[in-house]
C-alpha cells in the first residue's frame, strides 16, 4: 500500500463522524496466538489461500511501515530505535486502518500476532470488535527456538538470533499466554497441535475454522 493512500486512511477513520469503521463491525475475525516461530505465519498463508481471508501481521505492520519512510513510520523506527515499546494505540490503530482498507473484499481478518497482552485484547474489542474464534498455535519452547534459529539464516529479521529469541520467548510466556487464559473463558480458544508437518497442522487449523461457519 502507497503511504499517500494509508495516511488518508489514517485520517478518515479517525474521524469520529466517519461511517468507515462501520464496515468492520461485522466482519469475522481470528486471533492468531502462539509464541515466536510456532508457525502462525505459515498457517495464515494456508488460510489465506483457502479461505480468502486477510492476514494482518502487527508485526509485518510495524516493519512495512517503517520500511516505507512515512512519517508514521520515522516516528516508530525512533521509538523502537531507543528499545522502547510501540505504544497499543499506534498498533491498534495500524491493524485498524488496514482492516478497513480491505473490508469491501476479506471473508474475514486473520489478526497474527495481536494481541500480545490481556490489555491490548479489551482494547480490541473496544475499537474494533470481539474475536469468533483464537486459534492457539502450540509449539515447545525447544521447536519455536530450532525454527526461529533456522529462519534466521535467511529472515533478515534482527530479532531471529539466540539472544533476542529468548527475551521474546520469556516476554510470551509472561505477557501472551494469559491472553489465551483469558479467551478460554469465553470458549472460543481452539488449540492447535504445531509440533506435526505443515500440512497436518494445517488440517487441525481448518477443522477450527470450518466450525465457525
Ligand atoms: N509445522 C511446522 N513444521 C516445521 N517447520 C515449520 C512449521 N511451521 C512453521 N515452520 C517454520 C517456518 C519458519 O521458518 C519458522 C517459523 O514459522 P513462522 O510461520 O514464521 O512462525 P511465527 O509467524 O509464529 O513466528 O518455522
Ligand atoms: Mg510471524
Amino acid at each position: 500500500m502507497g503511504q499517500g493512500c494509508f495516511s488518508a486512511l489514517w485520517r478518515r477513520s479517525t474521524h469520529p463522524a466517519d461511517p468507515q469503521p462501520d464496515k468492520i463491525k461485522d466482519a469475522k475475525i481470528i486471533f492468531v496466538v502462539g509464541g515466536p516461530g510456532s508457525g502462525k505465519g505459515t498457517q495464515c498463508e494456508k488460510v489465506v489461500a483457502k479461505y480468502g481471508y486477510t492476514h494482518l501481521s502487527s508485526g509485518d505492520l510495524l516493519r512495512a511501515e517503517v520500511a516505507s519512510g512515512s512519517e508514521r513510520g520515522k516516528q516508530l523506527q525512533a521509538i523502537m530505535q531507543k528499545g522502547e515499546l510501540v505504544p497499543l494505540d499506534t498498533v491498534l490503530d495500524m491493524i485498524k486502518d488496514a482492516m478497513i482498507a480491505k473490508a469491501d473484499v476479506s471473508k474475514g481478518f486473520l489478526i497474527d500476532g495481536y494481541p500480545r497482552e490481556v490489555k491490548q485484547g479489551e482494547e480490541f474489542e473496544k475499537k474494533i470488535g470481539a474475536p469468533a474464534l483464537l486459534l492457539y498455535v502450540d509449539a515447545k519452547s525447544e521447536t519455536m527456538v530450532k525454527r526461529l534459529m533456522k529462519r534466521g539464516e535467511t529472515s533478515g529479521r534482527a530479532d531471529d538470533n539466540e539472544e533476542t529469541i529468548k527475551k521474546r520467548l520469556d516476554l510470551y510466556y509472561k505477557a501472551t499466554e494469559p491472553v489465551i487464559t483469558f479467551y478460554e473463558g469465553r470458549g472460543i480458544v481452539r488449540k492447535i497441535n504445531s509440533e506435526l508437518a505443515v500440512d497436518d497442522v494445517f488440517a487441525e487449523v481448518s477443522k477450527a475454522i470450518d466450525g465457525l461457519k
